[in-house]
């Protein structure tokens, strides 16, 4: 089985690096291949996702990913920054379904900014929709305002749109999660202010009637929003489009103690995925050896439940996080008091060792 390594800028290569001695340690015949993605790949071929680096994303049974972004590139223009190696990433490889569980590990209950009685047990899942939205719209760009009080100056637009049959893809891989789990589904849009998504809840609704096990509610994002810090134990699986998954998921990171806690799974119609944490490159913190690798961890152990069907494998790493934890070993985005301030490595190496 071969797993493309795409470690990308700032934390990513200190992160995607416990990982993979999480990955070598597993005694599976795993091959990794590693190659440059983001600024890296700008750096190394003068495009963030190198063709090399796509063809061995498309040859390899599952991507890991870590993160791209890197403020030396933001004055490029924008096609060869590096966030469109991952827009590019998701794109190619058809990767529609972004599904982001949020879990709070009770150990982590102090952690989290939210009163550990709001938050203790928590257990959600986000379904993202992932290659459509405003993200991918045309057209988009900056041209002459052609009317309104602003007529003449220059504006910014984007496009926000869905085709029917990327909500309906979308709606059953959130109704199917839903079965396997409470059998709620909250379906997050603004179609009290927006065409698209009167669209999606229309047919989000229509697609319910293949689901009438599943209770299915609405909700506007800015409410949902308000709701997730408000009572997030109340949802069971959100689904949402790309640009309100995006939000929506860095506030349910803080339910969790910390971004460093969220992993994720992209995957197509097949299965086929690319892993990543829900958190970005984290420039502020690069090359400080205090990253927290556990989503990427996390990350790693979907990928093995999702796309390489290990599950056994998926658990021993899931259960070796809760063991770290349990020991009381913190990075320093979840630190408190009474517990043990590690690194990055340091924190690997933990999870190594715990892996029985
Ligand atoms: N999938 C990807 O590759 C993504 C890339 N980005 C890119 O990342 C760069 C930075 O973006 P930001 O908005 O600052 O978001 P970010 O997620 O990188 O960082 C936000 C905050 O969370 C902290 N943080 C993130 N991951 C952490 C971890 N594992 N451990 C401890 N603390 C962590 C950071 O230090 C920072 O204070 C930008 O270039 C952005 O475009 C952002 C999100 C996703
Ligand atoms: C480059 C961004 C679209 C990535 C991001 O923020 C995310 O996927 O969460
Ligand atoms: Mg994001």
């Amino acid at each position: 089985m071969k797993i493309a390594i795409l470690p990308g800028d700032g934390i990513g290569p200190e992160i995607v690096a416990q990982a993979v001695k999480v990955l070598n340690v597993l005694g599976e015949p795993f091959e990794l291949e590693t190659a440059p993605v983001g600024g890296a790949g700008y750096a190394a071929h003068g495009h963030p996702l190198p063709e090399g680096t796509l063809a061995l994303a498309k040859a390899a049974d599952a991507v890991l990913f870590g993160a791209v972004g890197d403020y030396q590139y933001d004055n490029l223009e924008r096609s060869l920054r590096p966030e469109q190696a991952i827009l590019g990433l998701r794109k190619q490889l058809g990767l529609f379904a972004n599904l982001r569980p949020a879990i709070l590990y009770p150990e982590l209950a102090g952690a989290s900014t939210l009163k550990p009685e709001v938050v203790s047990g928590l257990d959600i899942l986000i379904i993202r929709e992932l290659t459509g939205d405003i993200y991918f719209g045309q057209p988009r760009g900056v041209r002459e305002c052609p009317d309104g009080p602003f007529k003449g100056q220059r504006e910014g637009y984007d496009t926000m749109r869905y085709a029917e049959g990327e909500i309906r893809r979308i709606a059953h891989v959130a109704f199917q999660a839903a079965q396997k789990r409470d059998k709620r589904l909250t379906s997050v849009d603004k179609a009290n202010v927006l065409e698209t998504f009167q669209f999606w809840k229309d047919i989000v609704i229509d697609v319910h009637k293949e689901y009438p096990d599943v209770a299915l509610e609405h909700m506007y994002v800015d409410n949902a929003a308000m709701q997730l810090v408000r009572a997030p134990k109340k949802f069971d699986v959100i689904v949402t489009g790309n640009m309100f998954g995006d939000i929506l998921s860095d506030a349910a990171a803080m339910l969790t103690g910390s971004i460093g806690m969220l992993p994720s799974a992209s995957l197509d119609a097949s299965n086929k995925g690319l892993y990543e944490p829900s958190h970005g490159s984290a420039p502020d913190i690069a090359g400080k050896g205090i990253a927290n690798p556990l989503a990427t961890i996390l990350s790693a152990a979907m990928m093995l439940r999702f796309s390489l069907n290990k599950p056994e494998q998926a658990d021993r790493i899931e259960n070796a996080v809760k063991a770290v934890l349990a020991q009381g070993l913190r990075t320093a985005d979840i630190y408190e008091a009474g517990t043990t301030k590690v690194g990055t490595e340091e924190m690997g190496n933990a999870v190594v060792k715990a892996l029985v």
